[in-house]
């Protein structure tokens, strides 16, 4: 148990007749990225707000240890092991980015010289130096989610709850809070980040769990989950009706889409599969206008996991 960061048994929670979490475990090991995914109202916030002492899980539940201490016993010892970045900032947007750093840094009894060198230190390296002396209030969206992880930062924490670090933000902004979090877990910090953003988690997290319906639906890194779920193929379409058809009696376990002229195969997108399909379309002299690959990502995951999107899925395909 000792290299759990984070250790989970049977977390719950209900709110009245509600239940929003209903036995979920979990595990996380030291100085790993681990992403709790799912949709609006998944219970995903409920998760952090339990694990960083904010509310307190339904009795019922086992025993949760944060940091090595449980949760139960010791809340003193979690909070002071653990940073939490919310959905809304803690930053206040009145005072300078120094300021609300140097506030944090009270916060956690630093003398006034260390205060000082620790938020100067954490401004420069969240790339903030030249923006400090200004109203947080006139940052962007992605200036304010690095000043609110900085401020997290001053106490030191060894756990660091992101709860969607980059709901908002432009994909410049985003990329660059990867980075961030990269840089974090190389200096050995654990990360447990929610995300409703599915390339995020797949780019970040060691391992991911999807919850759904107050449990984990499934766990696993990103190649795992993708794995558990089939929806390789390979889509030809054609321009000729003729080729189209004489494919069609060509190819063998072909799904038709008679309206479009496609047809689909189920593949693993494998050289040596798409050389066979070629080789035959070849070998009868038919030419396909388009050829693509899909292979499934964790939106595919994600939707087989946790029902239909509220939209229609766009498959992503790759062309070649
Ligand atoms: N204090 C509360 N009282 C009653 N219901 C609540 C309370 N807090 C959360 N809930 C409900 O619990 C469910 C889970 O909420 P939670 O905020 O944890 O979801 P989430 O997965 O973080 O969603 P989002 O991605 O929208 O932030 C929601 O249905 C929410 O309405």
């Amino acid at each position: 148990m000792t290299d759990l960061a984070i250790a989970a048994n049977g977390l719950r929670k209900s709110y009245g007749d509600k239940t929003v979490l209903d036995g979920v475990d979990l595990a996380v090991p030291e100085g790993t990225v681990f992403s709790l995914l799912g949709p609006n109202g998944a219970g995903k916030t409920t998760a952090v707000k339990i694990l960083s002492t904010l509310i307190s899980p339904d009795p019922a539940g086992g025993e949760i240890r944060v940091g090595g201490h449980d949760l139960a016993a010791d809340p003193q010892a979690v909070r002071a092991a653990i940073g939490v970045t919310g959905q809304f900032s803690a930053v206040d947007g009145l005072i300078t980015g120094e300021e609300n750093m140097l506030l944090m840094a009270d916060l956690h009894h630093l003398p006034r010289r260390e205060g000082r060198r620790v938020a100067a230190e954490l401004l420069e390296r969240f790339d903030l130096t030249d923006a400090a002396q200004k109203p947080a209030s006139t940052y962007s969206g992605g200036m304010k989610r690095r000043l609110d992880i900085a401020m997290t930062l001053v106490g030191d924490p060894r756990i660091i709850f992101l709860d969607e670090p980059t709901t908002g933000l432009d994909p410049r902004a985003r990329h660059n809070m990867w980075q961030i979090i990269r840089q974090l877990v190389t200096g050995g910090v654990t990360v447990f980040l929610t995300t409703q953003y599915l390339e995020e988690a797949d780019e970040l997290a060691d391992r991911i769990a999807v919850l759904h319906d107050g449990t984990i639906a499934a766990e696993g890194s990103a190649d795992e989950l993708k794995r558990l779920i089939p929806g390789g193929h390979v889509r030809l379409r054609f321009t000729d009706p003729a080729a189209y058809h004489n494919a069609a009696a060509t190819l063998h376990d072909v799904t038709r889409h008679d309206e479009t002229l496609a047809l689909q195969l189920p593949s693993d997108g494998s050289q040596r599969q798409l050389r066979a399909i070629l080789d035959r379309l070849d070998t009868a002299g038919i030419e396909a206008d388009e050829l693509t690959v899909h292979t499934p990502d964790l939106d595919d995951v994600f939707f087989a996991l946790t029902g239909p999107a509220d939209l229609p899925h766009q498959s992503k395909e790759t062309a070649r």
